[in-house]
C-alpha cells in the first residue's frame, strides 16, 4: 500500500537520561488500514539496513499482527549507565519489575562504577530478582572473562550477559570460559546471518527486536528456526512501536525470560495517552494509537522532519 506522505508523522521525544549516547529519540509514525506503525531506525543505520525497519512499520500499519497467546508480558527494568543511587531509584520506581537489565562497559566508566551500580540494583531488587548485564559488544574475550567474574559477584549472580563481545566466534569462545549464560543481540540484529549464532553454539539466549529484524512475523519465523530461548527487546521506540514488540512477545509459543520492553520509562513523555508502563512487573498486551494532542506536542522541528522524509523516500525507493 502507498502511504500518503502527508500521513507521516515525524516525532521527537526527550529521554530522561542519556542512553546509547542519545538524549532524544526521533522517528516516524504511519497509519494504515490495520493501525499505526513506527519507523525509527537509529541515525547510524543506512538506507540498506533501514529496509527491515520499514518492513516492520508497514506490517504494523497494513497487516497487524498474529493473535496473542498471553495477556501479560513480564519485563525487565532497563538501567542505563547511571550512578549507583540513580540505579537504585530507577529499579525501585520500575512498576514492580523482578528483573533488571543493567548497562555496562560505558566509555569513561570504571569497573568500580559497574560494581557499585550492580550492588545498588541487587539491593533495590532483593534476593529474588534477576539481574542481566548488557555490554553492547564493548569487551574483548579476555576482558569479558575477568569482568564477568567481578560483575557476577557484585550482582549476587547474573542471569545472563548480553552481547559481551562483538563477533559470533568471540561469543562462542567466551561461552566456553564463563559459567554466566550468554545472550546474543547485535550478533542477531546486525548480522548477515542470524543463524550463525546457533550453528556456533555461541549463545544460550537470543534477543529479538522487531524493527531491525523486519517485523513480528519475521521474528516469529526466526525464533522457530533458531531453536534458542528468545527475549523480545525494544529498540527504544515510542509506545506505538513498543506495541509491535509486545505483540511478538504475546505470540511466541514460549517466553521463559522477562522482555526488554519497559523502555517507555526512559522517556519523559510519549505519543499515546496510556504508555506501556509495567504494573506488577508486566505489560498488558494491547495495541496503541497516538493521541493527537501528544503527537502535535512531540512534532519534530522542520529540519528534522525533512531529514526523516528523505530517509523514508530512500528506503521506499529500494523496497
Ligand atoms: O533490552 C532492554 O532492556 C531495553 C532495550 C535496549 O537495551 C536497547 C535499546 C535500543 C538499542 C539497543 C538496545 C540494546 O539492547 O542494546
Ligand atoms: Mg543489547
Amino acid at each position: 500500500m502507498l502511504h500518503d506522505p502527508a500521513d507521516l508523522h515525524v516525532w521527537s521525544l526527550p529521554l530522561r537520561t542519556r542512553f546509547r549516547g542519545l538524549t532524544v529519540r526521533d522517528g516516524v509514525l504511519l497509519r494504515g488500514d490495520a493501525g499505526w506503525g513506527e519507523f525509527s531506525p537509529f541515525w547510524d543505520y543506512d538506507a540498506d539496513e533501514s529496509a527491515a525497519w520499514w518492513r516492520a512499520a508497514v506490517e504494523a500499519a497494513d497487516e497487524g499482527w498474529p493473535a496473542p497467546l498471553r495477556t501479560r508480558i513480564p519485563v525487565n527494568v532497563t538501567v542505563p549507565a547511571v550512578d549507583a543511587e540513580t540505579a537504585h531509584r530507577i529499579v525501585r520506581g520500575s512498576g514492580g519489575c523482578r528483573t533488571a537489565k543493567v548497562k555496562v562497559a560505558e566509555p569513561g566508566q570504571s569497573l568500580a562504577d559497574e560494581i557499585a551500580r550492580l550492588e545498588a540494583v541487587r539491593d533495590a531488587l532483593g534476593p529474588g530478582g534477576a539481574i542481566r548485564v548488557d555490554a553492547n559488544a564493548a569487551w574483548d574475550v579476555d576482558t569479558a572473562v575477568s569482568r564477568l567474574v567481578a560483575l557476577d559477584r557484585a550482582a549476587g549472580g547474573l542471569e545472563y550477559a548480553e552481547q559481551p563481545v562483538p563477533g559470533v566466534d568471540d561469543l562462542a569462545a567466551l561461552r566456553r570460559r564463563t559459567h554466566v549464560p550468554i545472550a546474543a543481540d547485535e550478533s542477531i540484529r546486525r548480522a548477515q546471518d542470524p543463524f550463525a549464532v546457533a550453528r556456533a553454539h555461541a549463545a544460550d539466549v537470543v534477543v529479538l527486536k522487531v524493527q531491525p529484524l523486519g517485523g513480528v512475523r519475521a521474528c516469529l519465523e526466526l525464533a522457530e528456526r533458531i531453536g534458542l530461548p528468545v527475549v523480545v527487546s525494544s529498540a527504544l521506540e515510542s509506545s506505538v512501536g513498543l506495541a509491535a514488540g509486545v505483540a511478538l512477545a504475546a505470540a511466541l509459543p514460549e517466553l521463559p525470560y522477562a522482555c526488554g520492553l519497559a523502555t517507555a520509562q526512559l522517556f519523559t513523555s510519549d505519543l499515546v495517552d496510556s504508555p506501556f508502563l509495567p504494573v506488577d512487573g508486566a505489560l498488558d498486551v494491547r495495541r496503541t494509537s497516538p493521541d493527537p494532542a501528544l503527537l502535535a506536542a512531540s512534532a519534530a522541528p522542520p529540519e528534522l522532519t525533512d531529514r526523516w522524509r528523505a530517509r523514508v523516500a530512500a528506503v521506499r525507493a529500494r523496497a
